[in-house]
């Protein structure tokens, strides 16, 4: 047992070996071995963690005793001020290190996973070719800020991932309603038939044409065959033609839309004189031609495009149109079909021997009318979920943003493994780290957040389950369903677990019969919210006041059940699927298919449902993940995450001051709604875990903690303009404790640091974009939150806009860097800054020129102020704009103005002791 534990803990702490050591093969470190007891394999804790966490807690403890009991006479007020900070400082960081008890690094060996559930790979291409089915969400709200290339990229991305072909689709979500995005799409399906098979013969990676024609590495590096260099600059070629004319659709759209609505306006006319001349009156026609003409959006087969126009007009603007459902490419044969030679087959590369079929392609616009709530991306999510139970009824869902592409094209393989092996059964999902590109190297504004992606998402994976984040993100469509999962465990007291035996009765040596097996399923409920039991699905007749009125789609909900199984050949599976039940072929598409399909994308059919509140992306918050995710815990669902050795997905993020600081606002606004709401972890159920708990109760609590930083980040300038401190003198107990607690916080960084694989520049990034969004956006986060639920004011979810489409020279590639806008956001850090830089000038001269300077004071003061200060400075250089753009004479001025300001104040307030006028200093 000691022996299992140890290796165990060897299994989590070599993963930034794996990472420095790709080839070694001793050090390959696959999945933990599937034990009985699924809990056990992802608990054991690395000591050091739980010591210094636990050193430093007493510490703090003894700390805020000791200030308590000591007040500063000489300023009570700057003492209490600072106290009750410090308090909730150290409640605030318990929170956040008491989740981080129990790290898991994970790493999972493709190869390994392979053999063991005989997945078709390259070396065993036959394999077992019932994997299950997997359908693609890409969302896409506005091809203003979201160019159609990126998403096309991600589209071509998805279509050449590795998985089989049959049992992949994917499905594009318009909710702009835009025929620019649908015709991209159109354009995207047929580039596809190039570049799929060209990745499929070759290998390349990553499958995103952007980024692989963009790499800088020597791309002949490991190709053997002799016609890969002709062929990927025919590719090449072809891809930039591609994009030539994804970017000119918007002008041909406009240029045609103007020519068809030409000719109706003409006819139009005619018909009106023709009329007029009928009626045998002269009226004036032409102006009645012109107050009828609506300009429509015209598709290029000549008729009107159902969804927004460019000049919005009523059933064709944005929030006011049809939903529209286009397969763009059918669904695959279950065989494979072999392209051949370019010249009898066609195809611009040679395909002869390679898989020429392509994955299910889907564009989707939902229906839209003013007066409904749409739900911003929750709500596109939740249509795509109906709309492909009834197209194609994956019984597993990938969700991507349009601008997180897959950079990994085995990603999709790795995170069914964790869904297949044993106990995947209760994996609600499997999460992949957000990562980002085209952030300037530096990494300014902590965009690439890998704290929070390899530090707490990690130690949450220890704990039942990272949370979901919004993009790259496996799900198990049941799950979604608002099922709960077998087996769930009921957590009890501090660590205490318990597993729920209602149902299951001790296990008898013989066969089960199916009724039998199907209870162990079956949950009694926790909860009101926790009605939806898997065994019930056939039975309950509540479906359509759950699900919505397509019994289409009531009736999927068992497939996708049944087909999401374990294999039945693995040990302790005992309601499993057997092998090959999936290798049945899809029926194709027919028209009632995509009838029905459209039924459920009407903006009215959530409407007394279910939808949102207990079922798929739950509404209500700017943050849907967070919730959506929290709510399967709640359940009793556990997750995964699955940090792979090449980055699964890949995508960008705003890298400017401006565009950061609105992305953050948003974050910290859905945790306030979260605080405030009933997802608030204080009410979760008993089948989270404790800490887990606490976890998702620092989610929503953080935010908060910005009122308490914006005072203890004035408070040493306050202390070097009035000369008092916040203990009364800088004793040696005061600074030991200091001491202790820095040390601490070192020490617990370097750890992190060390188990994770950041570096510490990584990790000073983010504590110091903590503390600029913890000024800024944080608070108006809670001022907007509070606003929100005192008086209902709604939140705005702004696109976080995209950089991308056209790219610009190499000079400019950061260029967005630099770009400042004004936001009134900027303003309490401006102050703060300005206000600490001051006091640190005043602080320094009252010192210089008192009679007996207190320099214990000065420093103490000064110490806070320049942690401050160090802190501000990215948001400082952020302000600035581009490098060397800023003439000197700013900063001589602000050191002028500076002087000036402490000049004043020590005339206006002359230090203790100094005598003015006699000798010493005095104005000139
Ligand atoms: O009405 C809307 C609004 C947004 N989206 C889509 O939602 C995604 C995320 O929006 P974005 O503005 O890119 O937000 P980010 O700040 O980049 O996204 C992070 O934060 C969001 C929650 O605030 C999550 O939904 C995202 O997955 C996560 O990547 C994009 O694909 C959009 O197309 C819609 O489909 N409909
Ligand atoms: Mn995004």
């Amino acid at each position: 047992m000691a022996q299992e534990r140890a290796r165990r803990r060897q299994h989590r702490w070599s993963h930034h070996r794996i990472r420095r050591h790709r080839g070694a093969a001793q050090l390959r470190c696959p999945l933990p071995p599937a034990t009985d007891e699924e809990d056990q394999r992802l608990s054991g804790h690395p000591q050091p963690i739980q010591m210094l966490i636990a050193i430093r807690l007493v510490a703090l403890g003894f700390f805020l005793a000791w200030r308590i009991r000591h007040p500063n006479p000489d300023a009570m007020w700057l003492w209490v001020l600072s106290v009750t900070c410090e308090v909730w400082f150290a409640f605030s960081w318990l929170l956040d290190s008491l989740p981080k008890l129990c790290p898991v690094n994970r790493s999972c060996d493709l190869d390994v996973l392979a053999d063991r559930f005989e997945l078709p790979t390259a070396r065993n291409p036959k394999g077992r070719s019932d994997l299950p089915g997997i359908d693609v969400f890409v969302s896409t709200a506005d091809p203003e800020k979201e160019p159609p290339l990126v998403t096309a990229n991600t589209i071509l991305s998805i279509l050449a991932a590795d998985y089989p072909v049959e049992k992949l689709a994917c499905y594009l979500s318009d909710d702009g309603g835009a025929l620019l995005t649908f015709e991209a799409l159109a354009e995207t399906a047929s580039f596809a038939r190039t570049w799929v098979p060209f990745c499929r013969k070759h290998g390349v990676e990553p499958r995103c044409p952007e980024s692989y024609f963009g790499q800088k590495r020597d791309f002949l590096k490991n190709k053997v065959r002799l016609d890969f260099v002709r062929e990927r600059r025919k590719v090449k070629r072809e891809y930039d033609e591609f994009k030539v004319r994804v970017n000119s659709l918007t002008e041909a759209i406009r240029r045609r839309s103007d020519a068809y609505n030409a000719g109706e306006e003409l006819r139009a006319r005619r018909r009106l004189q023709e009329e007029a001349v009928a009626a045998g009156g002269a009226l004036g026609a032409a102006p009645l031609a012109e107050t009828g003409a609506v300009k429509a959006t015209w598709m290029s087969d000549g008729s009107q495009w159902p969804g927004t126009w460019l000049t919005g007009a009523t059933d064709h603007a944005r929030g006011d149109h049809a939903g529209i459902i286009q397969a763009m490419l059918a669904p695959p044969t279950s065989e494979p079909v072999l392209g051949g030679e370019p010249a009898e087959s066609g195809a611009l590369i040679d395909t002869t021997g390679v898989d020429i079929r392509l994955p299910m392609l889907v564009y989707v616009s939902r229906e839209k009318r003013p007066g409904y709530d749409h739900n911003k991306k929750a709500g596109a999510m939740n249509t795509l979920v109906r709309t492909s139970a009834i197209m194609s009824n994956g019984p597993f869902i990938l969700n991507l943003d349009c601008d997180h592409y897959v950079h990994n094209s085995a990603a999709l393989r790795e995170g069914m493994c964790y869904m297949l092996d044993r106990g995947g059964d209760r994996v609600c999902y499997v999460q992949f780290p957000q990562r980002f590109e085209g952030i300037d190297p530096n990494d300014r504004y902590a965009n690439h957040n890998l704290v929070f992606f390899d530090v707490a998402m990690r130690a949450m994976d220890g704990l039942q389950g990272p949370m979901y984040v919004g993009t790259g993100c496996i799900f198990r469509r049941t799950a979604l369903y608002g099922f709960s999962p077998p087996r769930a465990t009921e957590h009890h007291g501090w660590l205490g677990r318990k597993k729920i035996k209602l149902f299951l009765r001790k296990p008898t040596m013989g066969k089960k019969t199916d009724r039998e097996s199907e209870h162990e399923s079956m949950l009694p409920p926790i909860e009101d919210d926790d009605h939806n039991q898997l065994g019930d699905i056939e039975s309950s007749a509540l479906m359509p006041k759950r699900f919505g009125s397509s019994a289409t789609f009531v009736s999927s909900i068992p497939v996708a059940e049944y087909q999401g199984r374990l294999l039945q050949d693995m040990p302790g599976v005992h309601q499993g699927r057997p092998a090959g039940a999936l290798a049945v072929p899809r029926e194709p598409l027919d028209a009632a298919t995509v009838g029905e399909a459209i039924s459920v994308i009407s903006c009215f059919y959530e409407e007394k449902t279910e939808w949102g509140r207990r079922i798929g992306w739950i509404y209500g918050s700017v943050t849907e993940d967070v919730v959506t995710g929290y709510r399967m815990h709640n359940r009793g669902w556990r997750s995964v995450y699955c940090v792979t050795r090449r980055d699964a997905f890949r995508g960008t993020a705003p890298i400017n001051l401006t565009d950061r600081l609105h992305q953050v606002l948003r974050w910290a606004t859905g945790s306030v709604e979260i605080f405030f709401s009933r997802n608030n972890a204080l009410f979760a159920t008993r089948r989270m875990k404790l800490l887990q708990r606490v976890a998702y109760f620092n989610v929503g609590m953080y935010p908060f903690t910005s009122m308490f930083l914006i005072v203890y980040c004035v408070l040493p300038a306050v202390s070097l303009f009035t000369g008092k401190f916040i203990v009364q003198h800088l004793s040696a107990t005061f600074l030991v404790f200091l001491l202790i607690i820095t040390i601490t916080l070192c020490l617990l960084a370097l750890l992190e640091i060390k188990w994770s694989g950041i570096t510490l520049h990584e990790w000073w990034r983010n504590e110091q974009f903590w503390v600029i969004g913890g000024t800024s956006a944080h608070p108006a986060a809670v001022l907007q939150g509070l606003l929100k639920v005192i008086a209902g004011v709604d939140i705005s979810f702004t696109l976080t806009s995209k950089p991308g489409g056209a790219d610009d020279g190499e000079e400019d590639t950061f260029a967005e860097l630099y770009e400042v806008r004004w936001s009134f956001l900027m303003v309490p850090p401006v102050t703060i800054m300005m206000l600490n830089a001051v006091a640190l000038a005043v602080g320094t001269a009252r010192t210089l020129y008192s009679e007996f300077p207190q320099w214990s004071k000065l420093l103490g003061g000064a110490f806070f102020s320049f942690w401050v200060l160090c802190h501000l400075y990215p948001f400082a250089k952020g302000l600035l704009g581009r490098r060397g753009r800023v003439p000197t004479i700013v900063f001589v001025w602000s050191g002028l103005i500076c002087m000036i300001v402490s000049l004043l104040w020590v005339y206006i307030s002359p230090p203790a002791g100094a005598r003015p006028g006699i000798g010493g200093f005095s104005f000139p």
